[in-house]
């Protein structure tokens, strides 16, 4: 399927500000995309790009194939878009609100609207400005979805709603996949992109720093393992392997990190009898920052070099 979503070397400054530096990605048809990064990394300027509500300052964006500024009128109507500060007249319930919003894209039927409201748990007859910041999001999220575009463009589409509605949440993102729209969303929480994505790009500083699937992420990263060995193990014969860190040796246990492939350790430990091994998978959270630290950076590089 062709690319939804093209980017080249897109850059952003906000006067002498870095907002988004030369980002290239291309996002395909059908897939679901987290965007990762800490507050400031340059997610938001990259959506608000996507929508032509900011403009570049070099680079290129396309959306749908189309030019998000010179066609916004044509694009906008087959995106779903949750902006990261979702605002509505506070004065409207509700469904009037969500009712406008809905003739504005050309009409939704209503039960399409009603099964949203029910299953993020809001209430129609509620007034906007008598809701909590989550029950708001709620809201910002059924207009995104309610018109079943071809594109989802969602700004931190989980902040503020608790455990309950966020596994809501993921169910519309799955079920939009399975009707082959394609989902763009941002996020620093890992554990809702680790259930959905298909790929994950993390940005830091305005720059995209990797882009890959969350198993191979897994892969790439840095996991702990705990041997335990029959006899007393022999320190010098595990320090110094290819990815091995943070060895330490105590009687007939084994601790160790290892970055990249597993085999050195495991030839290593095979020259003893194993009685135990635990290897600890790390969640992205902890891939997360491994990301971003100095250290885990080192440690890869000797790894893969
Ligand atoms: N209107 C603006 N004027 C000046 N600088 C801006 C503006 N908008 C964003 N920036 C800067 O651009 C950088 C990227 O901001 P952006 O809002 O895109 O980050 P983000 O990843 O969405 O963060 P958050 O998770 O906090 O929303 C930050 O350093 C920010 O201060």
């Amino acid at each position: 399927m062709a690319a939804v979503i093209q980017l080249e070397k897109l850059t952003k400054t906000y006067g002498s500000r870095r907002g988004l530096v030369e980002l290239s990605l291309d996002i395909e048809g059908g897939e679901v995309f987290g965007y990762l990064g800490p507050n400031g990394a340059g997610k938001s300027t990259t959506i608000r790009l996507l929508l032509d509500l900011i403009r570049p300052t070099s680079g290129r964006a396309t959306v749908l194939g189309l030019d998000p500024r010179a066609d916004g009128v044509t694009l906008r109507r087959q995106v779903g878009y949750l902006p990261g500060d979702f605002t509505v007249d506070g004065q409207q319930r509700v469904d009037e609100c969500l009712t406008f919003l809905a003739n504005l894209r050309g009409g939704v039927p209503r039960p399409r609207i009603t099964e949203l409201m029910t299953r993020l748990g809001l209430e129609p007859g509620a007034r906007i400005r008598s809701l909590s910041k989550g029950n708001r999001q709620k809201v910002g999220l059924v207009q995104a979805f309610m018109h079943e575009p071809n594109l989802l463009i969602l700004d931190e589409p989980t902040s503020g709603l608790d455990p309950l509605v966020q596994q809501e949440f993921l169910r519309l993102v799955t079920e939009a996949r399975a009707g082959g729209q394609t989902v763009f969303m941002s996020s620093h929480i890992m554990g809702e992109v680790e259930a959905v994505a298909d790929r994950v790009g993390i940005i830091r500083e305005g720059r995209l720093i990797t882009v890959d699937t969350v198993a191979r992420l897994r892969e790439r990263s840095v996991r702990k393992v705990r041997l335990t060995l029959r006899e007393p193990a022999d320190e010098a014969a595990f320090r110094g392997l290819p990815g091995v860190e943070d060895l330490t040796v105590r009687g007939n246990e084994v601790r160790c990190t290892i970055a990249g492939s597993p085999d050195p350790l495991v030839k290593a430990a095979a020259r003893h009898t194993v009685t135990d091994l635990l290897c600890e998978e790390p969640d992205l959270e902890e891939l997360f920052f491994d990301y971003y630290s100095a250290a885990g950076q080192e440690g890869r590089n000797r790894a893969t070099a």
